[in-house]
């Protein structure tokens, strides 16, 4: 048995991110920019009023009130042709841009429209009103930098900035296989020895939410030649990770060690120092890492939360790979953990700081306590027992 800091930084170790493609605004929420993005224009692209109003020169209103023949309009996206001749005013409207020799906006609740003219009844201080040319970005400012997960404020940056596509990390290719005679899929009629398959749909929520595309293989049952063209398939889709479940053990049933080898895959480590997810698999064939989830669900989950969620953040191109740790105290006793590091399911409360209970059950093939959890209270191996109340470290369960 490996530890399991030893075992994630195997799992990444040489990771590069995948090469760059351009990604429709669309399509880019959430992935990582390949490269440094600048503005392709000024923003605004001229002066701009703020206001709907009368566009002046603020000599002329100064001494306010004062009366100014209206020239014409400017609207958003129709500007006035002219200069601002002295004693004059142009009608304008919030976006349009401020008209040449004007340069001050006053607002129309200030103003008595008349006739061919306007009286504005109070001065204002010059450059009121007005968006300079370049307030928001000039033309080649880098805003968005290569390395930065995009966020949806980020598209929209991007979409002013007048880009069309963004250069991102090609999405992670990520292939399951869920080994067992006894599986089914979802809504299936079962016999009493089966269960329902919940690991793939787990894991395919799960990598789907982290940017990865997820081609599921489906059920293959326990012959090695059934395993074997599992494997051969997910390498001719060209996966860059491929997601066994099952089999992973010491029973003779455990195929995926011999299938793994027999495609080719160079085996890594096996059986780390986790409760739950001690067997865990690594490998490697060419550029595609291969992890050999263990069966049990729960044992799965822990295995994707610490090593296959990471791994396909970093082939992303993300640099917070890991799972947040945070401090916490302990709502219940714990008992000493032996060789294995333990990731336990509980809740949390909040009394002022983070309190976690741990649930009383921890079998690793409850999916109702999984679902049910907020948290999982990390524990190292060979700590010592913990009381209630005493210092401890989490992992917030989110989506
Ligand atoms: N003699 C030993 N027995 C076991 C050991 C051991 O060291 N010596 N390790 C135990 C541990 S720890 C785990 S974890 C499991 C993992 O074994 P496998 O990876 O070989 O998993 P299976 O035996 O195929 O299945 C275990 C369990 O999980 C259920 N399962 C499998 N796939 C799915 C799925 N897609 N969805 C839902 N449930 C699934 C399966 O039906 C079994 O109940 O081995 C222990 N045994
Ligand atoms: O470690 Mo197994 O992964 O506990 O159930």
């Amino acid at each position: 048995m490996i530890a399991l800091d030893d075992a994630q930084r195997r799992v990444i170790e040489g990771v590069r991110p995948l090469p760059a493609e351009p990604a429709p605004l669309a399509a880019a929420h959430g992935r990582v920019l390949a490269a440094d993005v600048g503005a392709r224009r000024t923003q605004p692209g001229a002066d701009i009023s703020a206001m709907d109003g009368y566009a002046v020169r603020h000599a002329d209103i100064a001494a306010a009130p004062a009366r100014l023949a209206v020239a014409g309009t400017s609207a958003a996206g129709r500007p006035y042709p002219g200069r601002l001749e002295p004693g004059h005013a142009v009608r304008i409207f919030t976006g349009a841009t401020v008209p040449h020799d004007a340069d001050t906006v006053v607002m129309q609740e200030g103003c008595t429209a008349e006739p061919g003219a306007v009286v504005v009844h109070h001065a204002a201080p010059p450059g009121r009103h007005i968006r300079r040319r370049g307030l928001d970005f000039v033309e080649g400012e880098v805003l968005l930098p290569a390395g930065r997960r995009l966020t949806a404020r980020d598209i929209g940056l991007a979409a002013a900035m007048n880009h069309a596509t963004l250069p991102v990390h090609r999405r992670p290719k990520v292939a399951l296989i869920s080994t067992g005679d006894e599986l089914a899929p979802p809504g299936s009629v079962l016999a009493e020895s089966q269960i329902v398959s919940s690991s793939a749909p787990y894991l395919a929520a799960a990598l789907t939410a982290e940017g990865a595309e997820v081609a599921d293989l489906g059920l293959v049952p326990d012959r090695l030649e059934a395993t074997v063209e599992a494997v051969r398939a997910a390498r001719m889709l060209g996966a860059d990770v491929l997601l066994t479940t099952g089999g992973a053990s010491v029973g003779e049933h455990d195929l995926v060690h011999r299938a793994l080898e027999a495609d080719g895959v160079e085996l890594g480590f096996w059986r780390i120092a986790l409760r739950p997810g001690r067997p865990l698999i690594f490998g490697r064939r060419a550029a595609m890492r291969v992890l050999g989830l263990p069966g049990n669900p729960v044992s799965t989950f822990t295995c994707a939360l610490l090593f296959v969620l990471p791994l396909v953040r970093a082939l992303a191109g993300r640099s917070d790979i890991l799972p947040q740790v945070e401090p916490a105290r302990l709502g219940c006793a714990l008992p000493a953990t032996d060789q294995r590091a333990e990731m336990l399911r509980g809740t949390l409360a909040d009394d002022g700081g983070l309190v976690a209970t741990a649930f009383a059950e921890q079998d690793s093939s409850m999916m109702s306590l999984l679902a049910a959890a907020d948290c999982c209270i990390v524990r190292e191996a060979f700590a010592p027992a913990a009381a209630a109340g005493a210092p401890c470290r989490i992992i917030r369960l989110g989506l």
